[in-house]
């Protein structure tokens, strides 16, 4: 298969992880005979310091004219610490996926057997845990009319949304759990929020078109206790944009680490595949960050593309690379020499040689032998 894939790797550790990524992809094509050709742009605050635009109008139109979009992180200390700046590089992500359409934000979450003793968690409350979160992303709070006052000491963000924009992802949300273990769990502050009882509205209504999944409820503060107290409720979440994010950052700790989550974001024509980590700028360079979270987003654009065997292969790469401690810091590694890049060159090895027993890490000399 052929496939043109747009590459922003942006800023803080979105360059390193994005950068295994690829060379995994890359790995991948060599194998399987596939034909993906990258094109690199810029996005976030390094395109701010180029050309004033956290999404120049070339990075745009990149992305309408690819398969597909690999993303790595985008955002700046020295935004995030002023908040007076006019322009930020947060800006342009939201502006990547309005453009693209991207409404819904899909986060699979579990928790791998080799990694139960990385999480804060107890070993019984997340073995066995597998949620997929729908978030939506192209509207509420987000995209809301933003207001401040011309004295500057009332500040709003509207949160709205239309029954159009919940009815899709709820559709989304409803077949996947069809796939899977059959239930959905609305998300909401419907106790509160007008646009939470619209959801609640809207979804009920669309769950009578899917007997076979059952829907239940959630208030968003609940789910937030729910989910550390006992994440094995849960199968498919759908939720709000904020709510959706929030959530899925406090789920990352049940794998063990945020660097370990990915995520696709798919709309009618579009799609993008990203962690759902930041740039961690304290990292950016030092070859701390962790790339799976990277390197499984690549393996759910194959999927999107149906290349299932391709994923799988790049999943149980990611697997043994667990099992085996090949793993960053933020994993507790017993190595303390394994690096990002080191990270993608054994999951890179293990693609091209899958049998190989005696993987020799070529690129990572552990200094021992027998480790598998
Ligand atoms: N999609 C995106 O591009 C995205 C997502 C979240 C935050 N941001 C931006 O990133 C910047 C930093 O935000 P933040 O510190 O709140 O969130 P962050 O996700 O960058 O980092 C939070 C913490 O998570 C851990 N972490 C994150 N990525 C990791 C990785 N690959 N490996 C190991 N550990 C990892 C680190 O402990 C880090 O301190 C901000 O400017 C923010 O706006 C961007
Ligand atoms: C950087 C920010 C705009 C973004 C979001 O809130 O969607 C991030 O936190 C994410 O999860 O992708
Ligand atoms: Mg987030």
């Amino acid at each position: 298969m052929k496939l043109n894939i747009a590459v922003l790797p942006g800023d803080g550790i979105g360059p390193e992880v994005t950068a295994q990524a690829k060379k995994v992809l890359k790995a991948i094509a060599m194998e399987f005979d596939h034909k993906f050709i990258f094109k690199e742009a810029l996005a976030g605050a390094i395109a701010i310091d180029k050309s004033g635009n956290p999404l120049p109008d070339e990075t745009l139109k990149l992305c309408k004219n690819t398969d597909a979009v690999l993303f790595g992180a985008i955002g700046d200390p020295k935004f995030d610490n002023d908040p007076s700046a006019k322009v930020r590089p947060e800006q342009g992500l939201l502006k990547l996926r309005k453009e693209l359409g991207l409404f819904a934000n899909i986060r699979p979450v579990k928790a791998y057997e080799t990694l139960l003793s990385k999480s804060p968690l107890k070993k019984s409350i997340i073995e066995g845990t597998d949620i997929s979160i729908y978030r939506e992303l192209t509207g509420g709070i987000y995209f809301g009319e933003k207001r401040t006052s011309e004295d500057g000491n009332t500040s709003s963000d509207l949160c709205e949304y239309s029954r159009f924009e919940i009815e899709r992802i709820a559709h989304l949300a409803f077949k996947a759990a069809q796939s899977r273990k059959g239930k959905v769990t609305l998300v909401d502050k419907a106790n509160v929020l007008e646009s939470s009882r619209l959801w609640r509205k809207v979804v009920t209504e669309i769950a009578l078109e899917y007997p076979d999944v059952s829907l239940d409820f959630l208030f968003v503060d609940n789910a937030a206790m729910q989910m550390i107290l006992n994440p094995k409720q849960f199968d498919v979440i759908l939720t709000e944009n904020m709510f959706g994010d929030i959530i899925s950052d406090e789920a990352s700790v049940i794998g063990g680490s945020i660097g370990l989550l990915a995520s696709a974001s798919v709309g009618d024509k579009y799609a993008l595949f990203e962690p759902i980590h930041g740039s961690y700028p304290q990292a950016t360079g030092k070859g701390i960050a962790n790339p799976i979270a990277s390197i499984l987003s690549a393996a759910m654009l194959l999927e999107h593309f149906q290349l299932f065997e391709e994923a799988n292969l790049i999943k149980q790469g990611v697997d043994k690379s667990l099992k085996l401690h090949i793993t960053t810091p933020d994993l507790n590694s017993k190595y303390s020499h394994i690096t990002t890049t080191k990270v993608g060159d054994f999951i890179e090895d293990f693609i091209s040689n899958p049998k190989d027993t005696n993987l020799n890490f070529k690129n990572i000399h552990l200094g021992q032998s027998t480790i598998i």
